[in-house]
């Protein structure tokens, strides 16, 4: 069994930070926008007046009220640091942030800024919490650490690997102890700030966005950074040298080493809204709906921690307060920033927000100093390395099969080809085979064609021959014709003539004759007048 040594106990409660942020240029100008929120500093109070009354409408207090002009360093001494000072120490650390959408959650706690000419520097609590621990490892002598980082986030009620996205659906399970961890994530050594700020940068790449009129950049999902630190005390070179030189004469002498686990969890949650002034429709709404029951849970196991005559946690009614059970009055030195938006707007929702904050003051936790024999934290490593080999083992066979499902396929597909193949092949061999034969008839056809010109030309010639002889009979024929149809015609000229002639003979007669009778007719004539 697991040992685990408790060097010390703390009882303590949470504590919590109120930051307000500064009114955005759009709230500036809304006549909602107008003050209605109020800090005193040195009383570390907060009080909410209605709109346009003087009267106090409520007053919360807190452990540190940040107004908006606070620099991020003070939001860290005021939250963070000592957080992070007891994680070095040994203990488990978080350090939460919770309010309503576009209060400044995310700002508080991974705001990274880069600039052309200063580079990036260090801003929000995670990456000042990342300083503040590379620095110690540097100036402690002696102690060894090593740090390592995993960054998850719980969507829709499912854990994915921000590092590795491809596992989405990642299992919580318990140790022997009822220390809940998430089982398979990726844990990456980081040795510098700059490590810890590269993997938040690909972690937020894969982060959930969507945007809602709220805020353009609101996230739809809780994220969670685990920092884990190992501290080993580093044996004095006196002993060292001891036990070098005994085993050396032959015993096998080794001095347990102890070392310190410390874990930090930088919960950045994501925003309640309300949907009807969000206007989220559709799988933003189921979103939205997703979120807003895991932050009741959340609200619910604050108030049952509160309360001591409760007994009951529903801490398994969500992921995001089954994996905080430990930061939500267990084992753990917590700290919640309450996050506000300044304008009077969102009163409704700055009261629910101071309203839970001031519910939190009163959890209390007992944490402890993590100390485990080094072979352990070996073993708990290893453990962890296996679980994650085991887990890429799952989506190697996974792969393996998906590859033999995908050959099968191809193998299917190929065995089909090749019978199209063979059906083109034989098709082919078909069409070749008509060609072959239309070719041959072709031929054939063509020998036809020289006989039957052979013998057009045969037919020709004897039909120009016959023609020949029928035109020259005919033109025999026809001289005849003609020669008679002269004939004719001449005879009937001749007779025309003839006729005509004899007309003309005939008038002739008639003329002579006609003269005879007027000569008869004058010589009577004369007669009778010489006789008259
Ligand atoms: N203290 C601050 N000073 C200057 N700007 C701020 C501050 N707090 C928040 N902002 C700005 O307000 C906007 C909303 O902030 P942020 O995204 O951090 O809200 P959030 O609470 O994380 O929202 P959500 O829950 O929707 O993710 C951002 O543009 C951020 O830069």
């Amino acid at each position: 069994m697991r040992r685990r040594s408790i060097l010390s106990l703390d009882s303590e409660r949470v504590r919590v930070t109120v930051r307000v942020r500064p009114p955005t240029k759009d709230e500036e100008t809304k006549e909602d926008g107008l003050p209605f929120i109020f800090l005193d500093t040195e009383k570390n109070s907060v009080i909410l007046r209605r709109k346009g009354s003087f009267a106090d409408f409520k007053e919360f207090k807190f452990d540190a009220v940040l107004p908006e002009t606070a620099p991020q360093v003070d939001v860290y001494n005021a939250a963070a640091q000592t957080v992070v000072q007891d994680v070095l120490d040994g203990y488990n650390g978080t350090i939460m942030a919770y309010g309503q959408t576009g209060a400044g959650k995310t700002f508080t706690l991974s705001d990274i800024v880069t600039d052309e000419l200063v580079g990036t520097t260090v801003e929000g609590i995670i990456p000042r919490s990342a300083a503040d621990i590379f620095l110690k490892a540097e100036t402690d002598k002696d102690h060894e650490y090593h740090v390592s980082m995993s960054y998850i986030q719980i969507y829709m009620e499912m854990i994915q690997d921000l590092l590795r996205p491809e596992n989405s659906n990642l299992n919580i399970r318990e140790t022997e102890n009822g220390e809940v961890y998430v089982a398979g994530v990726e844990e990456i050594q980081v040795k510098s700030v700059q490590d810890v700020m590269k993997l938040l940068m690909i972690g937020d790449q894969n982060r959930n966005f969507a945007f809602t009129k709220l805020n353009a950049h609101s996230s739809r999902s809780h994220t969670i950074g685990m920092i884990t630190v190992e501290k080993k005390a580093l044996q004095p070179p006196g002993l060292r040298k001891a036990l070098t030189e005994r085993n050396r004469r032959g015993s096998n002498l080794t001095m347990p080493e102890k070392v310190l686990v410390g874990k930090l969890f930088l919960v950045d949650l994501a925003g309640s809204e309300r949907l009807k002034r969000s206007g989220s429709e559709g799988i933003r709404a189921t979103e939205a709906m997703s979120v807003n029951m895991s932050l009741t849970t959340l609200g619910k196991c604050i108030s049952a921690r509160a309360d001591p005559m409760v007994t009951h946690v529903p801490f398994r009614d969500s992921k995001l307060t089954r994996l905080l059970q430990e930061s939500l009055g267990g084992n753990a030195k917590t700290s919640l920033i309450v996050n506000v938006a300044p304008c009077g707007e969102f009163l409704q929702e700055t009261f629910s927000s101071l309203q839970f904050g001031s519910r939190a003051m009163k959890v209390s936790t007992r944490a402890i100093v993590n100390i485990e024999e080094e072979f352990r934290v070996i073993t708990k490593n290893l453990q962890q390395a296996l679980e994650i080999q085991d887990k890429r083992l799952h989506s190697l066979e996974a792969a393996v099969l998906s590859k033999e499902e995908q050959l099968e396929a191809a193998r299917l597909s190929l065995e089909l080809q090749t019978r199209e193949v063979e059906k083109l092949r034989k098709e082919q061999k078909l069409r070749d085979e008509q060609v072959s034969l239309s070719k041959k008839f072709l031929e054939q056809l063509k020998d036809r064609d020289k006989d039957w010109q052979n013998r057009l030309e045969l037919l020709k010639m004897a039909a120009k021959d016959h023609l020949i002889e029928k035109v020259h009979d005919q033109k025999e024929e026809a001289a005849v014709k003609i020669q008679r149809a002269y004939k004719k015609y001449y005879l009937n000229h001749l007779q025309e003539e003839k006729r005509k002639v004899e007309v003309v003979a005939g008038s002739q007669l008639m003329v002579n004759s006609a003269a005879k009778v007027f000569k008869s007719l004058a010589a009577v004539d004369d007669y009778f007048t010489k006789k008259t």
